[in-house]
């Protein structure tokens, strides 16, 4: 279980995150939402402990399955980082060497962590790429990261963790990049993936949260406001954020049910 307790992160200046207290198990995808600029991907980053060099801790700890990770330094991180914990960032482009192609990068870090042999390596890599709907491998796979979407590098991150079995995944804004038919296909991903991990998942996409987490975290102003299913957040909404969204969702299920209508009528 990942948990987080008190924790409050900012600059000398400010505090971004105040008193979050937050556990993962294994076995449920825990959604946090918000406002934009409310923290998230702060916290995020802090959990995986690459916050920017102007953050310091005021208060707190993270335990990953007991062990404390608050004060790891870079070197311990790694270890950990892609078996323990990974994380898809919201802007991947900076995450990736341009130098590398998919192909490279892949079977270097399936060699290495799965202790494969290279022709392993690229079938797993091909698998795992197919399962995330990036079926063109060979085209994905002889690509540097300049020549790839940030939509497409967020399932290859997210492709490579799955390959590696990782215990934790931090997914910040997975599907924002995505049409439909792979936002569908990277939610189906995340379910089956999380009967043997434990998922934390930005997002401001209320219909994913509702359908892949039980629990969702609603932040403002660095603060977690509210927590519980959708459904009961929506039907008490706690702040004008959430508001909005119970208004937009309910234009939305007015404008199906209206097209329906209008469909049934011609
Ligand atoms: N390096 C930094 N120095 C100072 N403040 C920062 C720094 N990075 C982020 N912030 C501030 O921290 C706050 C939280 O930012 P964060 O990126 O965590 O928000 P967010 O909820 O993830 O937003 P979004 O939904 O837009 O991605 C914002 O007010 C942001 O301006």
């Amino acid at each position: 279980m990942i948990e987080i307790k008190n924790l409050t992160v900012g600059t000398n200046q400010k505090k971004i995150i105040k008193e979050i207290n937050l556990n993962i198990s294994k076995g449920e995808i825990v959604g946090l939402t918000g406002k934009s600029g409310s923290g998230k991907s702060t916290l995020l980053k802090t959990i995986f402990g690459i916050n920017n060099s102007n953050f310091k801790k005021y208060n707190g700890d993270i335990f990953i399955d007991s062990l404390n990770t608050t004060d790891l330094s870079n070197r311990e991180i790694r270890k950990i980082s892609g078996r323990k914990i990974g994380y898809i960032p919201q802007n991947p482009m900076s995450a990736f060497d341009t130098r590398y192609t998919t192909e490279k990068l892949m079977i270097e870090i399936f060699t290495d962590r799965l202790n494969v042999s290279k022709r392993d390596a690229k079938s797993i890599a091909v698998e795992k790429l197919k399962q995330l709907g990036l079926n063109d491998t060979d085209r994905i796979l002889s690509s540097n990261s300049n020549e790839l979407s940030g939509g497409q590098l967020q399932r290859i991150t997210c492709a490579i963790l799955t390959g590696l079995n990782t215990d934790y995944i931090l997914a910040d804004e997975p599907t924002s990049a995505l049409d439909f038919e792979n936002t569908k296909i990277l939610v189906n991903e995340l379910k089956k993936f999380k009967e043997s991990s434990g998922i934390l998942l930005i997002s401001h996409d209320i219909d994913v949260l509702e359908e892949i987490c039980e629990q969702v975290y609603v932040m403002e102003d660095g603060e977690i406001i509210g927590n519980g299913s959708i459904s009961s957040i929506l039907s008490e909404p706690k702040s004008e954020f959430m508001k909005q969204i119970k208004k937009m969702r309910k234009l939305k299920d007015d404008r199906t049910w209206n097209t329906e209508k209008y469909c049934f009528k011609a």
